[in-house]
């Protein structure tokens, strides 16, 4: 099974790099299947593939960097062609739950930057509904309970309910490459994402949340049957 969703991994991102030419200003994001596009587009560089990349994390600099990609800043490079990153949920309309690598600020500030995303996943990350995955909220250390709590009462507002809790690895809190916290939000089903979204951006403490609404133009989708891109509705405001 897990190799499979490896193999499913590395067919979506193969796919992805169908996307990318010679010249590009390209986002690069961050976890497991964003690596398997970085692993591939190292091997395409070495091949002599010229491109510029922005990194959405330091794990995401080190491998890039082992595998020979040329890297620059975003201030570098304030505008991308395109950024390929993973999603742990993948919605109607491209909406995204991203931020279960805790890399969700960087992610969302270089897709917001780039004039195409595309999103790449096996299809176990495609849903009906977000929220089964427990939505990432990175927060400022300071106040972080306060914060937590307004979470919460925003949550109560919206008719959402479940447990909100400070990201911990290893005994102890998770510090995210800005060195903000995350807190892991377990509403369940999300029916209306926009007004969450909406409403958590108004709460202070709040570095940003892992609804990204609008970013994403194309999914990538791996499964046992092959690889569907998938493309969002022109209606959908970005
Ligand atoms: O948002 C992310 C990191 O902040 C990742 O894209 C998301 O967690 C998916 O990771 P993976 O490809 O390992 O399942």
């Amino acid at each position: 099974m897990a190799a499979n969703s490896e193999a499913l991994k590395r067919a979506a991102a193969a796919r992805a790099l169908e996307e990318v030419e010679s010249g590009m200003r390209l986002g690069l994001g961050t976890g497991s299947t964003a690596n398997a596009f970085i692993e591939l587009l190292g091997e395409r560089v070495r091949g002599g593939l010229d491109v510029r990349c922005v990194p959405t994390s330091e794990a995401t600099a080190t491998l890039a960097g082992q595998v020979g990609i040329t890297l620059a800043t975003l201030d570098d490079l304030p505008e991308l062609d395109l950024t390929v990153d993973g999603a742990d949920e993948i919605g109607p309309d491209l909406a995204l739950i991203k931020g279960g690598g805790g890399a969700l600020l960087r992610e969302k500030i270089v897709a917001a930057a780039s004039g195409a995303m595309v999103v790449i996943a096996d299809n176990a990350k495609l849903v009906g509904t977000l929220g089964r995955f427990p939505l990432p909220i990175e927060i400022v250390p300071f106040g972080a309970e306060a914060t937590r709590r307004a979470v919460l009462r925003l949550a109560e507002a919206q008719g959402l309910a479940g447990e909100v809790r400070l990201r911990a690895r290893d005994g102890h809190v998770f510090v995210t490459d800005g060195g903000h916290f995350i807190l892991d939000a377990g509403f369940g089903a999300i029916p209306d994402p926009a007004a969450l979204a909406c409403g958590l951006a108004g709460i202070p403490g709040v570095a940003e949340h892992g609804l990204f609404i609008g970013l994403a133009t194309k999914a990538i989708v791996a499964g046992d049957g092959g690889v569907q891109v998938l493309t969002r509705s022109a209606n959908t405001e970005s």
